[in-house]
C-alpha cells in the first residue's frame, strides 16, 4: 500500500479525523458504492443505516463491507490483531441494515442515496423520503451523471439537497466533488463539506455540471477507447497497456470500465447523449450496449470486457 492511503486508512482509527455535526447517516443503495460508503462512514465514528431492497442484497453488502475491512485492519494493525479486532467489532457496531427507507430516516441528520443511475427511480425514493425524514435531514445523491437539482425537485427541502459524489473503490480513493445547485443553502454546503473531512476525505467544490469535474473528463476518455477498439485500432488489452505504462494510469481504461460497472457507464453516456445529442464526446457506442445485452456488466457480475479475477 502506498504511504499516503496507509496514512488515509489510519487517520481512520486513530481519531485524528475532523468531527462535523453530522453523526447519523443513511445510506440507500447497498451496492459497489453504497456499502463503501457505509464502511467508511461507520469507521470514521458515524452511526450508519444501510438500506437495500431486499436481506439478500443487504447480506452479501454486509460480506462486502467485512472482507474490505478485513484488509484494512490486516495491514493497520498488522502488529496488534487484538487491536484491529476491536476496531472492526467497532465500526460493525456502529452499521445496521434496513429493507425499509421510511423507517431508516427517521433519525437521520443525512441521507446519501447510491441505487441505480435512473432520474425517475431516484425521484420517487426522494419524494418519499422527504415524507418521512425529519426537517432537519440533509439529502445528498451519489450520482454519477444526472444534474442534482432534477433528482432534488422531487422534494420539498432543496435547501437540504446537494450532491456527494464518491469514487471507487470509496474505502481508498481520496476525492469527494461536493456538489450544490442554487438552492442549497450556505448551511447545507458547509455541513457536507465538514461531512466530507469527517469522513477523511478531500473535498472539491462543484458545480451541477453534467459529470461534475472527474467524470465530465474521465467518461469522454473511457468511451473513446471503446470506440477506438470498435474502429479496429487496437485491442483493449494493448489500450489498458498503453495506458497504464505509457501514461502511469493504475488501471487501463477496459479494466476501468469493468471496475466501475458497464450498465452504470452505459446509464451515463446513454443519459448526457439523450441531453446533448450533438456532442460526439457522448455519443453511445454500439460495443458496450452489445456487452450490456448480454449481461457483461464487468467485475460485480464476474465478467465485462475481461472476465473478472477471483
Ligand atoms: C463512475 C464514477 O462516478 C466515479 C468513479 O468512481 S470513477 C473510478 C475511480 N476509480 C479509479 O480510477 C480506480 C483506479 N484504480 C486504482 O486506483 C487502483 O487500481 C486500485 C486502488 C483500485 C487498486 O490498486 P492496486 O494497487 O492495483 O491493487 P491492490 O494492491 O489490490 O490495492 C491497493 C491498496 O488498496 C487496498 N484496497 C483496494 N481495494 C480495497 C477495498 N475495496 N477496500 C479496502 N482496501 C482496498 C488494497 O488492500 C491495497 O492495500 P496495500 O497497498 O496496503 O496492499
Ligand atoms: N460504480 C461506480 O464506480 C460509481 C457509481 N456511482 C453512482 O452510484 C450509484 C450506485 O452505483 P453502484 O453502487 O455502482 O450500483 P450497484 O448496481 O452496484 O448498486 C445499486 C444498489 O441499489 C439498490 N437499489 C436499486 N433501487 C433501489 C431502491 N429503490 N431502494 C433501495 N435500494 C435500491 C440495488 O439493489 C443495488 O444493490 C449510481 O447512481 C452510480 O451512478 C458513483 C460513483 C462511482
Amino acid at each position: 500500500m502506498s504511504l499516503p492511503i496507509r496514512a488515509f486508512i489510519r487517520s481512520f482509527s486513530s481519531g485524528s479525523i475532523q468531527r462535523s455535526a453530522i453523526k447519523n447517516v443513511t445510506i440507500i443503495g447497498g451496492g459497489l458504492m453504497g456499502a463503501g460508503i457505509a464502511q467508511v462512514a461507520a469507521s470514521t465514528g458515524h452511526n450508519v443505516v444501510l438500506v437495500d431492497q431486499t436481506k439478500d442484497i443487504l447480506k452479501k453488502s454486509h460480506s462486502s463491507i467485512e472482507k474490505s475491512l478485513q484488509r484494512v485492519v490486516k495491514k493497520q494493525y498488522a502488529e496488534d490483531p487484538k487491536a484491529g479486532e476491536a476496531f472492526m467489532a467497532k465500526v460493525l457496531s456502529q452499521l445496521c441494515t434496513e429493507t425499509d427507507p421510511a423507517a431508516a430516516v427517521k433519525s437521520s441528520d443525512l441521507v446519501i442515496e447510491a441505487i441505480v443511475e435512473n432520474l425517475e427511480v431516484k425521484k420517487k425514493l426522494f419524494a418519499s423520503l422527504d415524507k418521512a425524514a425529519p426537517k432537519h435531514t440533509i439529502f445528498a445523491s451519489n450520482t454519477s451523471s444526472i444534474p442534482i437539482k432534477e433528482i432534488a425537485v422531487a422534494t420539498k427541502r432543496m435547501d437540504k439537497f446537494g450532491g456527494l459524489h464518491y469514487f471507487n473503490p470509496v474505502p481508498v480513493m481520496k476525492l469527494l466533488e461536493v456538489i450544490r445547485i442554487p438552492e442549497t443553502s450556505d448551511d447545507t454546503f458547509n455541513k457536507l463539506l465538514a461531512f466530507g473531512k469527517a469522513m477523511g476525505k478531500v473535498t472539491v467544490n462543484c458545480k451541477d455540471t453534467p459529470g461534475f469535474i472527474v467524470n465530465r473528463l474521465l467518461v469522454p476518455y473511457m468511451m473513446e477507447a471503446v470506440r477506438m477498439v470498435e474502429r479496429g485500432e487496437a485491442t483493449p488489452q494493448d489500450v489498458d497497456t498503453a495506458m497504464k505504462l505509457g501514461a502511469g494510469y493504475p488501471m487501463g481504461p477496459f479494466e476501468l470500465t469493468d471496475y466501475v460497472g458497464l450498465d452504470t457507464c452505459k446509464f451515463i453516456i446513454d443519459g448526457w447523449h439523450a441531453k446533448y445529442p450533438n456532442n460526439p464526446l457522448f455519443d453511445p457506442s454500439p460495443l458496450l450496449n452489445k456487452y450490456v445485452a448480454e449481461g457483461k456488466l464487468g467485475n460485480k457480475v464476474g465478467e465485462g470486457f475481461y472476465k473478472a479475477k477471483k
